[in-house]
């Protein structure tokens, strides 16, 4: 695996575009139609959500942004290199600690290893790992482990913020948790995300903007803009707004599965 050394002078900022997709389109060779005609920005300081069918392109589209998947029409800008990836599967190296994990991706980086040790403690502090420094991922928790996984790619603080359902394996408290942890950190780094779920509650409660997408191949069928507050109030999620952005969503998610 090779990651782009990042220069720490090259910081982008609030409001700038970090992602770009213009009349994005992914036929894959076996034929497959992924994606077709998808526009999106992301700008630093937005948290956006991908909800769609399954099958539908979302991981493409991820993994077309963090410039693993090639695209067959359209074009996808990055303003950064400062890209976080964070997967369903948390994706620990098992014989490696908590602390040694974390630092992983600023080791690749090139980072020395005293500025490393500083960003993986920060990191694990932020993600609220302390203490579990040098346990091994098997001595874990599911959440403990995506929180491990979390702190791995905050240590190169990301201006943009890949996550591919990273909560969809976990238990609805520690999700709920968990998004109230992400939430804590976007507000705080205010960087850009981009977030995939199958969860709509979810998709309302960390976003700025919900994006619906039809089944394959994938289009844009409802952009939702979230005006909730950051922020957020734990207690939104049972507003009456919040329901009814809720019921918005899932009727648009209803009629792309039609
Ligand atoms: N490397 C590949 N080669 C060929 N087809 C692929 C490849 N990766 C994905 N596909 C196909 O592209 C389509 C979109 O896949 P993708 O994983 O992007 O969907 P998704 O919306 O993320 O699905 P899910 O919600 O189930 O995770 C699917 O039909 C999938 O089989």
């Amino acid at each position: 695996m090779t990651i782009p050394a990042v220069d720490p002078a090259a910081r982008t900022t609030p409001g700038e575009t970090l992602v770009e997709f213009r009349d994005i389109g992914m036929t894959y060779e076996t034929g497959t139609t992924a994606l077709e005609g998808v526009d999106l920005t992301v700008r630093r300081g937005e948290f956006v959500t991908v909800v769609g069918p399954s099958g539908c392109g979302k991981s493409t589209l991820l993994r077309i942004a963090a410039g693993l998947e090639s695209h067959t029409d359209g074009t996808c800008e990055t303003s950064t290199d400062r890209v976080g990836f964070v997967f369903q599967d948390a994706t620990l190296l098992p014989w490696r600690s908590v602390r040694r994990n974390v630092e992983l991706l600023a080791e690749l980086n090139g980072l020395p290893a005293a500025e490393r040790a500083e960003a993986a403690a920060e990191a694990i502090d932020l993600v609220g790992l302390a203490g579990f420094e040098s346990s091994l991922p098997r001595q874990l928790s599911g959440g403990m482990r995506m929180r491990t996984s979390l702190a791995r790619s905050l240590t190169l603080d990301p201006d943009l913020f890949l996550f591919d359902e990273p909560f969809g394996a976990l238990d609805e408290i520690t999700r709920q948790r968990l998004n109230d942890e992400l939430l804590r950190l976007f507000a705080e780094r205010g960087f850009g995300g981009l977030f995939i779920t199958h969860s709509v509650a979810e998709a309302v409660y960390l976003s700025t903007r919900v994006i619906v997408m039809s089944g394959r191949p994938g289009r844009i069928v409802d952009v939702v803009d979230v005006p909730f507050d950051l922020p957020r109030d734990p207690e939104v999620r049972y507003t009456a707004e919040f329901g009814e952005l809720v019921g918005r969503v899932s009727h648009s998610l209803k009629e792309a599965h039609a």
